[in-house]
C-alpha cells in the first residue's frame, strides 16, 4: 500500500524540469554534495528516487495512466491487510492493466501538446501501431469499445456492492430510472390500446380494457407492471382476447453481494484461528435466464378465465407473478362473487389446465384477490450459492440467519431461527427435507462461528447427516460416555437428548444467577463468558418415535417448551406426518412449521392445520408457516448437493481442531433416575419425590402454561380419574404452585412462567453442581 501511495505521489508530482536535473547526477554519486545540490533543485517532494520513478512511469512507460495500475496495487494492499478474499483484487488489477494500455493507446491518439504525458512511451507505440493497422477512426472505435465492455460490467458489480453499502441514497437513481421507464412504459402501452379496445367493444358484457392496478410495493422492492407485447396484442390466437388485461410484475432484484469479500479469518475463543468457508466451496449451477415463458403464461390466462367464465366467475383484473417453480394468477373477482365457489373449483381448474400442483389461494391474505398458482413450464432451479451470495445475508441482522428458499416474486427470504424458535419439517420422501436440513446448516456454517453455535445431530436413517461427522471438532457437541459424532441409535438419541435438556437447565440456573431473562441478554452482559446457541437436528422423528415412544417425546416436548431462552433451538424432520408422531404436544410446541409435498389434505392439515402441502410439486417446493403470519407462504427451497456439502464441511474439518471442549454434561445417576420413572416423567424434584404423584411435574407445568388451576383440565389433558387430579391439585398447592380452593372458581396459579417454574422443579441437590 505505500509503495503504491509512493508510486503515485510520484508520478502526479512529475515535473519535466527534473530530468535535466538527475541526468547529470551518476548513481554512484547519490550521497556527494553533488545530489545534495540537485535535491534542492528538483521540483517533486519524493527527492531523487521519486523523481526517477515519475520520469520512468510518466515519460517511458504509460503516462498518467499509469496511476489507474498504482490503485490496482493499493486496492490488492488493502484486501491482503483486511484478510479478504484476493478474488476481487485480481479482478480489479486485471481490469486496470487492460484500461492503462488502453487509455495510454488513447492519449497516443491525441494531438494535443501535452499527449505525452497521457500516453508514455507504451501508449505512443500501442497508437501507432493501431492507427497504421485501422486508421485514426478505427483505432478509436476499438480503443472504445475495449474500455467500454469491461468497465460496464465492473461498473454495474460496483455500483450494486455501493448501493447496499448507502442503499437508500444509492438507491435513488436506480429508483428515478425505474420511474422513467414507468413513463415510458404506460406511454408505450397507450400506443398498444387499440389493439385491445375493438375486442372490448365487441365484447361489452365482459370486463373492458382496465389500466393496470399500482404495483404493490414488498419491501422497498419496486415491482413494475410491465405487459408481455403477445398478451396485448395476441396476434396468433396466443391469448384470445377475453377482455381482461394481464399484467406481469416483474421479478424483485436481489441486491447481490459476495460473501468472501469480508472477514473469513476469525479469533476463536481459544485464541485460534478458524477460517469462514468461501463461497466457492458451492456450485453456481445451471442460471436461470430469467426469461418469462408467455406462450405459457397466456395459455394458462386462457384457459382459467375461460373455465371461470364457464361457472360465470366474472374476474375483473388478473395479475402474474412468476416465481422460480411456479407462477401467482391474482385475480380481482367482481364484487358479487363469493370466494367459495373459486376454491370448490379446485379440481377442475386441475383438469382444466392438466397440471399438477394447482394451488388456490382465497382470499390472498391483506388482497382483494383470490390467487391461483399453476406451475411454470420452464421449472428453475434455485442454488444455495445463489441465495447466500446476497446482500440480506452477508449483512443479516439475525442471530441464526437461514436461507429458506425463494418467494413466488423471486426474494431470497431468510428468517432467524432464534425467533422461530423451533422448526417442524414434514414432507413425503423424497420431497425435499434432507436437502432442506444441509441447506439450513450450511446457512449457519457460513454465517457463524464455532464460537456461536454447536449442533447435535441425530440421524436414525444414518445416510443424511453423515457428511457432518467432519465438523466434530468444530460444531458438534459432545457427549459422555459415546463417540459417535452423528447419533444415529434410538436409545443413544434418547441420552442425548436428556442431556441437552440437562444442559438446560444448567443454563436456567446460570441465567438466574446472573440476573437475566435469556441467553441474549446473558451474552451481552458477559461477552467473554459467552454461551454458544446450540442447534438439534432430528432428521427422521418417526423413526425414533416408533422405538423410543415417549421417552424422546417428552425431551422434545421440554426442550420445545423451554430451550429457547437458554439459546436451544429444534429442527425436526419427519416423513410421515401422522398424529401418532406428530403428537398434539409437539405440534403446539413447533409454531415454525415446513411442509414439502405430502400425499394428503389430511397430512397437510397436520402439518399446517390447512390443506395446501398435497399439492405442490416436490424437489424443494414448500409453504413455510412462520409463527409470527397467519397463512403459510409458498417458497422454492434452494437446492444443494451432497458433494458440496461433503466439500464445506471437509473444509472445516481439515481446519486446526478447537482446544476448547464443547462437551455437555450429564451428572451421574441420571440416565436412572429418570430412566425408572414409571411414566417417564421426571422425577428430580426435592426430598419428597416418592409420596409425589408421577405426573407431578407435568401437572405444574400445565396449569402454569395454561395459568388455570383447575382440576378438570388435569383430568383432560392428562387422562387422570377425578380422586387423582384431586390429590394432585393438593400437591401443587403444598408447593406452592397453585394457591387455596375457593368455591367452584379455579384455583390461582402462583407462579407466573415456566422459566420460573423449571428453576423450582430442578433446584439441584448440591452435590449434583
Ligand atoms: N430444493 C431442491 N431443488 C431441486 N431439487 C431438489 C430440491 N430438494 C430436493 N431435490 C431433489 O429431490 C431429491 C430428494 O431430496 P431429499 O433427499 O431431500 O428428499 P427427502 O425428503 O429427504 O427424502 P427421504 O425422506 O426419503 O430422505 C434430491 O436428490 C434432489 O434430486
Amino acid at each position: 500500500m505505500l509503495s503504491a501511495l509512493f508510486l503515485a505521489g510520484s508520478t502526479i508530482t512529475f515535473h519535466p524540469g527534473d530530468q535535466a536535473v538527475y541526468i547529470q547526477l551518476p548513481w554512484y554519486d547519490i550521497l556527494g554534495p553533488a545530489a545534495r545540490d540537485a535535491v534542492a533543485h528538483i521540483q517533486t517532494p519524493f527527492g531523487l528516487l521519486g523523481a526517477r520513478v515519475g520520469s520512468f512511469f510518466v515519460r517511458s512507460f504509460l503516462g498518467f495512466p499509469s496511476l489507474l495500475l498504482f490503485s490496482a496495487v493499493f486496492y490488492w494492499g488493502l484486501s491482503l491487510f483486511r484478510s479478504k478474499s484476493l478474488k476481487s483484487a485480481l479482478i480489479f488489477f486485471l481490469y486496470s492493466v487492460l484500461m492503462s494500455l488502453d487509455l495510454a493507446a488513447m492519449g497516443g491518439l491525441t494531438p494535443f501538446a501535452f499527449s505525452d504525458l497521457l500516453a508514455g512511451y507504451v501508449g505512443r507505440m500501442l497508437a501507432e501501431m493501431f492507427s497504421t493497422l485501422l486508421g485514426a477512426t478505427g483505432a478509436w472505435a476499438l480503443l472504445l469499445a475495449i474500455a467500454a465492455v469491461p468497465s460496464f460490467y465492473l461498473g454495474r458489480t460496483m455500483f450494486s456492492r455501493v448501493s447496499a453499502g448507502v442503499a437508500p441514497a444509492a438507491a435513488l437513481p436506480s429508483r428515478l430510472f425505474s420511474r422513467i421507464g414507468n413513463v415510458f412504459r404506460a406511454l408505450g402501452k397507450k400506443k398498444n390500446e387499440p389493439a385491445a379496445v375493438p375486442a372490448a367493444i365487441a365484447r361489452p358484457a365482459e370486463a373492458s380494457v382496465v389500466p393496470p392496478p399500482a404495483p404493490e410495493r414488498l419491501e422497498g422492492n419496486a415491482h413494475l407492471p410491465y405487459s408481455t407485447p403477445a398478451l396485448f396484442s395476441s396476434p396468433s390466437g396466443v391469448s384470445r382476447d377475453d377482455g381482461v388485461e394481464l399484467v406481469v410484475q416483474q421479478a424483485t432484484h436481489e441486491t447481490e453481494a459476495d460473501l468472501d469479500d469480508r472477514k473469513l479469518k476469525v479469533k476463536t475463543k481459544d485464541r485460534d484461528t478458524y477460517r469462514i468457508p468461501s463461497i466457492d466451496l458451492l456450485e453456481k449451477g445451471p442460471e436461470g435466464d430469467g426469461v418469462i415463458d408467455e406462450v405459457h403464461l397466456a395459455e394458462s390466462k386462457r384457459r382459467l378465465l375461460e373455465k371461470l367464465s364457464i361457472y360465470k366467475i366474472e374476474v375483473k383484473r388478473i395479475q402474474a407473478t412468476v416465481g422460480p417453480r411456479v407462477t401467482l394468477f391474482e385475480m380481482e373477482l367482481a364484487p358479487d362473487v363469493k370466494v367459495s365457489r373459486v376454491t370448490a373449483l379446485e379440481n377442475d381448474l386441475a383438469m382444466a389446465l392438466a397440471a399438477r400442483g394447482i394451488r388456490i389461494i382465497a382470499p390472498i391474505p391483506g388482497k382483494n384477490a383470490v390467487g391461483v398458482e399453476i406451475p411454470n413450464s420452464r421449472p428453475e432451479t434455485v442454488m444455495l450459492r445463489s441465495v447466500l451470495q446476497v446482500e440480506k445475508f452477508k449483512n443479516s441482522p439475525y442471530t441464526l440467519p437461514i436461507v429458506l428458499g425463494k418467494t413466488i416474486s423471486n426474494e431470497v427470504y431468510i428468517d432467524d431461527l432464534t425467533a422461530m424458535p423451533h422448526l417442524l419439517i414434514a414432507g413425503s420422501t423424497g420431497s425435499g427435507k434432507s436437502v432442506g436440513i444441509n441447506v439450513i446448516l450450511s446457512s449457519l456454517l457460513y454465517s457463524c462461528t464455532p464460537d456461536k453455535v454447536k449442533f447435535v445431530l441425530i440421524d436414525p436413517k444414518r445416510v443424511e447427516l453423515f457428511h457432518y461427522q467432519h465438523l466434530k471438532n468444530h460444531f458438534l457437541l459432545r457427549f459422555p460416555g459415546f463417540d459417535e459424532q452423528i447419533v444415529t441409535e434410538p436409545q443413544k438419541a434418547v441420552y442425548a437428548l436428556k442431556c441437552v435438556e440437562k444442559e438446560m437447565e444448567l443454563r436456567y440456573i446460570r441465567l438466574e444467577q446472573a440476573g437475566v431473562r435469556n441467553i441474549g441478554d446473558f451474552n451481552r452482559s458477559n461477552p467473554i463468558d459467552a454461551m454458544y446457541y446450540i442447534v438439534v437436528v432430528i432428521d427422521e422423528l418417526a423413526d425414533l418415535m416408533i422405538t423410543a415412544g415417549r421417552d424422546v417425546e417428552e425431551p422434545i416436548t421440554r426442550l420445545a417448551q423451554l430451550a429457547r431462552a437458554v439459546g436451544i433451538h429444534l429442527i425436526v424432520a419427519t416423513q410421515r406426518p401422522s398424529v401418532d408422531i406428530i403428537t398434539g404436544i409437539i405440534k403446539a410446541n413447533f409454531p415454525s412449521r415446513i411442509a414439502f409435498q405430502v400425499a394428503s389434505k389430511v397430512d397437510s392439515r397436520t402439518i399446517l392445520d390447512g390443506s395446501g402441502a398435497e399439492q405442490l410439486l416436490g424437489d424443494g417446493d414448500m409453504l413455510y408457516q412462520p409463527s409470527s403470519l397467519p397463512k403459510a407462504i409458498r417458497l422454492q427451497g434452494p437446492y444443494v448437493s451432497a458433494k458440496e456439502v461433503e466439500a464445506v464441511t471437509r473444509y472445516i474439518g481439515s481446519q486446526h481442531a478447537l482446544t476448547d471442549v464443547h462437551d455437555v454434561l450429564l451428572p451421574k445417576g441420571e440416565m436412572r433416575k429418570r430412566g425408572s420413572s414409571e411414566n417417564g416423567a421426571p422425577q428430580s424434584f426435592g426430598a419428597e419425590d416418592e409420596e409425589r404423584d408421577p405426573a407431578f411435574d407435568e401437572a405444574a407445568r400445565l396449569v402454569v402454561m395454561s395459568q388455570q388451576g383447575s382440576t378438570s383440565l388435569l383430568q383432560r389433558r392428562l387422562r387422570l380419574g377425578f380422586s387423582r387430579a384431586g390429590r394432585v391439585m393438593d400437591q401443587l398447592e403444598k408447593e406452592g404452585i397453585v394457591g387455596p380452593q375457593d368455591g367452584s372458581r379455579a384455583r390461582d396459579v402462583l407462579i407466573a412462567d415456566l422459566s420460573e417454574l423449571e428453576v423450582r422443579l430442578n433446584a439441584p441437590p448440591e452435590e449434583d453442581y
